[in-house]
Formats: C-alpha cells, sequence, structure tokens
C-alpha cells in the first residue's frame, strides 16, 4: 500500500488557532486523483528549520512513506524555512517541480514568485513542497501530478494509479 505523507507547516495551524485546512486540502485532491490503494501520515507542526527537518526525516525514514507533500513556510518571512529544511534532508534536488508549480501558480497570483517551494528525493521518498495557501494545493498538484507516478516508479516507491478524468498519470513507453 502506497503511503502519502501530509505535513501543513503552519505556527497558528499547530496552536490551534486556526483549523488546519492545507492538510485537508491535499487529502481531498488525492482522493480524487489517485484510484491505487493508499494511506495518509498527516502531522500538523510549527514553522521552523528544526522542526520541520524533524519531521521530514521521520516521515521519510520511520514512517516510510512514498510520497511527502508538504504545505505552508515556504514564503520570504523570517519563519519561513520549509525549503531550507527540505534543502537539508533532500539527497537529489528535483527543480522541474518548483519551476512548474510557480509558472501554474503565476496564473492566479503574481505573488506565485514568493514561493521558494522545492522537490527532491530522500531515499525511495519523493518530497514536494507547496505553499501554505489551502486554494494553493489544487493549482500545484494539477501542475505537477501527472509526473508522480512515474518518478514514484524511478525511484523504487510505490506504484500509484490515477483516474484520467482528474490527472492522467504519464508513463514514457
Ligand atoms: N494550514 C493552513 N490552514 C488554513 N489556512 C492556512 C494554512 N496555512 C496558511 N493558511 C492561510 O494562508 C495565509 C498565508 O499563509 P502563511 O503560511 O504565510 O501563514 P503565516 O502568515 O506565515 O502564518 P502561520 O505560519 O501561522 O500559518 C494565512 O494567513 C492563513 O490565512
Ligand atoms: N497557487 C498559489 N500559489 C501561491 C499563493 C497562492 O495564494 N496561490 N500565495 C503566494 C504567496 S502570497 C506566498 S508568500 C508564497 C509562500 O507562501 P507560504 O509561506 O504560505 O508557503 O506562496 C505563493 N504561492
Amino acid at each position: 500500500m502506497v503511503r502519502i505523507g501530509i505535513l501543513t507547516v503552519s505556527d497558528r495551524a499547530a496552536r490551534g488557532e486556526y483549523e488546519d485546512l492545507g492538510g485537508p486540502a491535499v487529502v481531498a485532491w488525492l482522493s480524487r486523483a489517485i484510484t491505487s490503494p493508499w494511506e495518509a501520515v498527516g502531522r500538523v507542526i510549527p514553522d521552523g528549520v528544526d522542526s520541520v527537518r524533524e519531521a521530514l526525516i521521520a516521515m521519510c525514514d520511520v514512517d516510510k512513506v512514498d510520497l511527502l507533500l508538504t504545505t505552508g513556510g515556504t514564503g520570504p518571512s523570517p519563519r519561513d524555512c520549509t525549503p531550507e529544511a527540505t534543502e537539508a534532508v533532500i539527497e537529489r534536488l528535483m527543480p522541474g517541480f518548483g519551476e512548474a508549480m510557480r509558472l501554474a501558480s503565476l496564473q492566479h497570483v503574481p505573488t506565485a514568485i514568493l514561493s521558494r517551494q522545492l522537490a527532491g528525493s530522500r531515499g525511495k521518498t519523493l518530497i514536494i513542497n507547496m505553499p501554505g495557501k489551502p486554494a494553493s494545493i489544487a493549482v500545484c498538484l494539477d501542475a505537477v501530478f501527472a509526473a508522480v507516478p512515474y518518478c514514484l516508479d524511478l525511484m523504487g516507491a510505490g506504484r500509484i494509479e490515477t483516474d484520467a478524468s482528474v490527472i492522467a498519470a504519464f508513463r514514457p513507453k
């Protein structure tokens, strides 16, 4: 069974000052898109390099998730450290994901360029950063998810099948 980590990085959601809407937005998108068996492993944590790095390592190395989607902490505010923590734990950067997500987001908001979101692999886990705005989740996943199943295949991670009417997974012959 494919395991998908969903990590919400938000000081206020972690303190309970507002309800986390980012994690549920990711679950809702994946539930529509993925037709093969999968399970979600979710966490809500505060911003900060140490908290994000520790959560990423635990979800990759202990929970052994195949795919790890983060939301929040990618901007230019002093507390936004998700990209630094991601860079510290990934072994190989995959710049195309961030480029494609920013390009798609720019069609919606001019401030999309402020997201420093990254992606890359750690062992057999693909990590992808997304912005904190819950509305950005569908924009970002719509932009890149067609390439995710084949990426996981190449990495030796679990196999994902999708509903082509939501997002068609592209696997070159
Ligand atoms: N997990 C979340 N659930 C619901 N709304 C969120 C979440 N993360 C962000 N938002 C919304 O998006 C806005 C911008 O997100 P951003 O990550 O910049 O938050 P922030 O101002 O740094 O504060 P925090 O880290 O406490 O969420 C927030 O003010 C909030 O309205
Ligand atoms: N699709 C989309 N991308 C977006 C946004 C958005 O509302 N929608 N917000 C932008 C803004 S205002 C910021 S500051 C950055 C970083 O957000 P984060 O710190 O919540 O990760 O994401 C950007 N990318």
